[in-house]
């Protein structure tokens, strides 16, 4: 089966291992102590666990898929790594479904893997490791399809650390269950670091019955998957292409959706521009064009225009 498997179920199968290894490599990281941060800009962090989990990440699937773009927030990592970060099993469970006829015939140089090694880095520098996720996003073309959120720091009810979360277009969700945000209530979750005026006047306007503010753009999303909140607003730039792809692939897969503040999808092909400059908008279970008018025109003006 997995040697036969079409390209995007195997990418699939590997990154969903893959991202359980780097998160193995992120609790090290964390164990042993020393976080090794190095500033990158303002409130943009990089520790040894985003260095290592990046390199454990990129040098699997590379030596696995060759021919396959890979995009890394890291930048260019050493690939020569040991043994142990080499990934090479696929995820068994995953590879036993049926590939959606859409991705069958897919080549691999029509795939763009975006790899954000370490989502919520300022929040595990903190202490609030549950924020912490993986990401690992497959677009084709100029769409995010696939999709893993791998959680490090989430406990199991046998008490195991980790859980990973993966969506397909057109093939579904795995790894959590689904539950609808409370009705009666609208409930955003955004930005716990990178707010500012602006972004504030967005959150504003949505006459919200609670905010709630927490690190990474894959936790958030995880959010809404649980029916923890019904929007995601991040009316502000600053994060990348890696931090959305695969959020938005594992939403849109359970039926959600996740664009610029415009209500347009992002592109994910390689030659586009990592910052996403129009901010984020998600949803589950809303009506996202609604939540795109309520956006005030000062916000749309600064953050919206291309
Ligand atoms: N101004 C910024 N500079 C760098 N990264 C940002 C910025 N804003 C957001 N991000 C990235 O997007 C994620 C979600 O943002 P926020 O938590 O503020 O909602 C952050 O964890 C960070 O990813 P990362 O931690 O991988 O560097
Ligand atoms: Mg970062
Ligand atoms: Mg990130
Ligand atoms: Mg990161």
């Amino acid at each position: 089966m997995a040697a036969t498997a079409p390209v995007i179920m195997r990418v699939m199968a590997s990154s969903i291992s893959t991202a359980k290894r780097a998160g193995g490599i992120i609790r090290d990281v964390l164990k042993k102590g020393d976080l090794g941060i190095v500033d990158k800009g303002k409130n943009d962090p990089q520790t040894e666990a985003d260095r290592s989990a990046q390199r454990c990440i990129i040098a699997s699937l590379a030596k696995k898929f060759p021919t396959v773009k890979i995009i890394g927030e890291e930048g260019g990592s050493d690939l020569n790594v040991c043994d142990d970060w080499l990934v090479n099993e696929l995820d068994e469970g995953f590879l036993q479904q049926s590939c959606p006829a859409e991705w069958k015939d897919v080549k691999p140089e029509d795939f763009v893997i975006w790899v954000d090694p370490l989502d919520g880095t300022a929040e595990y520098t903190q202490g609030h490791v549950e924020h912490v996720t993986v990401l690992i996003g497959i677009a084709v073309k100029d769409a995010a399809v696939g999709g893993i959120i791998h959680q490090p720091f989430y406990q199991q009810p046998d008490g195991e650390m980790g859980r990973t979360i993966w969506g397909l277009k057109g093939l579904g969700t795995g790894g959590f269950t689904a539950v609808p945000a409370p009705a009666g209530q609208f409930i955003i979750t955004t930005t716990r670091s990178h707010s500012n005026a602006l972004h504030q006047q967005a959150l504003n306007a949505f006459a919200s019955t609670e905010v709630l503010k927490v690190g990474g753009a894959g936790f958030k999303v995880l959010q809404l998957l649980e029916g923890k909140a019904h929007a995601y607003v991040f009316a502000t730039p600053g994060c990348k292409k890696w931090d959305t792809c695969a959020p938005e692939a594992v939403l849109e897969a359970q039926g959600g959706c996740l664009t610029n503040i415009n209500g347009e999808h992002y592109a994910y092909n390689a030659d586009v521009e990592h910052v996403n400059r129009q901010g984020v908008l998600a949803s589950l279970g809303q009506d996202h064009v609604a939540l795109v008018e309520k956006i005030p025109a000062e916000v749309r003006a600064a953050v919206g225009a291309k």
